[in-house]
């Protein structure tokens, strides 16, 4: 067998961390075997590469090897992917489809976010698990399949099994072995490895000398928490490699670059504060940023309650402070408000209103045009400008609540209001 070394390696995976060279041994011992595995760790720890080893040590190498993201597939079309589906098994099924299980047939499947999958799912997958059996969408004949189940979850699946969102029988057939890859900041050693590794990676990508950190730096890249694991770690040596002119980081100018340093350090104890005691620039700049999006929100409520009305004055009266409320500190704009309140007089059917339909709206026929269509320009400016600035805020807020709850999706899922599933597909998205 090659050696640990070797296939770390092979793999571009960096470290030498007792536990890492664990997982790696671990990967390597179970490849030739069938036995299920599922991988543990925070996000971004590098649990994508253990089922790569596996497969590739494995007698099914020259098989097919699918790594399936299961966090990003929309709950309604996931068994389609999965198992295939009928001609005609759903609205759109214009022809039969394999899934991936019937396509990897004598390779590996990688379940990657296995924590996600619907509980209808987890039926038809331990069915596969226990027997190699699965139905298309839509069929009533077995088919059969011999593919070997690599799952990762960053999920606690105990959490899951208690809450009854994972089946527990499952699991158990999941995690004949589990390989756990510990977070970034328990491998104090490999932090300062994998950033040169990156550093030296980015330089050679934008053709540019290779950042230096200084003493002090090295001692802040070491104590900070990494939430974000070396996903994060790769993207703060790209940032500073790439926007740092002076290639020699002090501590000061890495600083700028770890968010909220303050909470994520352990040395520094956080404090509850009151809502109006903002102890950074950031937390002030959330504040303004979340009015900001308050005072946006309010403007379309007002905008959508006149056009469904069509009754500017009533729309007027009865909103009279909330449009006091955002318009109280300039006057200009009020008074924009105002004639634009003034000027409108014509009837929206309520229908066109829920659905929004900007294209639709401007193709229909007899329609009193100018003053509904000024009304659906402003509902779209509106729209635009919150697009622009959104997703910044979007991306920071997402941070936030990541840091808030030490990479927990659930409790930061929870409190930005969105799904897990959706929150998953931010963080990708963003990278983050
Ligand atoms: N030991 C390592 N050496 C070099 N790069 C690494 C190492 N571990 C992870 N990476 C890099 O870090 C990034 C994140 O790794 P990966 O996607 O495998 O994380 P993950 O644990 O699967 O995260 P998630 O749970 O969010 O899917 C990738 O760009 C990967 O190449």
């Amino acid at each position: 067998m090659e050696s640990i070394q070797a296939t770390k390696q092979r793999f571009g995976i960096i470290g030498n961390d007792p536990k890492l060279n664990r997982a790696v041994e671990k990967a390597m011992q179970v490849a030739p075997t069938d036995i299920s595995v599922l991988v543990t760790g925070e996000s971004g720890v590098g649990k994508e590469s253990i089922p790569k080893i596996i497969h590739s040590l494995s007698h099914r190498k020259h098989g097919k090897y699918i790594a399936v993201n299961c966090g990003a597939i929309p709950e309604g079309t996931i068994d389609s992917e999965l198992f295939g589906h009928e001609k005609g098994a759903f609205t759109g099924a214009t022809a039969t489809r394999s899934g991936y299980f019937e396509v990897a047939d004598g390779g590996t499947i990688f379940l990657d976010e296995v924590g996600e999958l619907p509980l209808p799912t987890q039926v038809r997958l331990l069915r596969v698990l226990e027997n190699g059996e699965f139905l298309k969408v839509g069929s009533s004949q077995i088919q059969k399949t011999d593919v070997r189940i690599v799952a990762a979850t960053n999920v606690k699946m105990v959490d899951a099994i208690n809450k009854g969102k994972f089946r527990e029988d499952l699991y158990y057939r999941l995690s004949t072995v589990e390989i756990n890859l510990p977070p970034l900041r328990e491998r104090s050693e490999d932090i300062h490895l994998l950033f040169r590794k990156f550093a030296s990676d980015f330089a050679n990508k934008y053709k540019m000398p290779t950042i230096r950190l200084d003493d002090a730096a090295v001692e802040l890249l070491l104590k900070y928490r990494w939430s974000g694991n070396i996903r994060q770690l790769r993207n703060v040596a790209e940032q500073v490699s790439v926007l740092e002119e002076n290639r020699d980081i002090t501590y000061q100018t890495l600083k700028h670059y770890l968010p909220d340093m303050g909470s994520n350090l352990p040395a520094v104890v956080n404090t509850k504060k009151s809502e109006s005691d903002f102890s950074s620039e950031r937390e002030i700049l959330y504040k303004v940023l979340f009015d900001m999006k308050r005072d946006v929100n309010d403007l379309k409520k007002l905008t959508l309650e006149l056009m469904k009305s069509g009754n500017a004055a009533k729309v007027k009266e009865e909103n009279s402070s909330l449009i006091n409320k955002i318009y109280s500190e300039t006057h200009s704009q009020e008074d924009d408000l105002e004639s634009f309140i003034e000027t409108e007089h014509s009837p929206v059917r309520e229908e066109k209103v829920e659905v929004l339909n900007i294209a639709e709206l401007s193709s229909e026929a007899n329609t009193p045009t100018r003053t509904k269509k000024d009304a659906y320009d402003f509902a779209e400016e509106i729209e635009e400008e919150e697009n622009l600035s959104l997703q910044q805020k979007e991306l920071e807020l997402i941070k936030k609540s990541l840091e808030k709850y030490q990479g927990k999706r659930k409790d930061a899922a929870d409190e930005l209001g969105i799904s897990e599933r959706t929150l998953y597909r931010k963080i990708k998205q963003y990278n983050l």
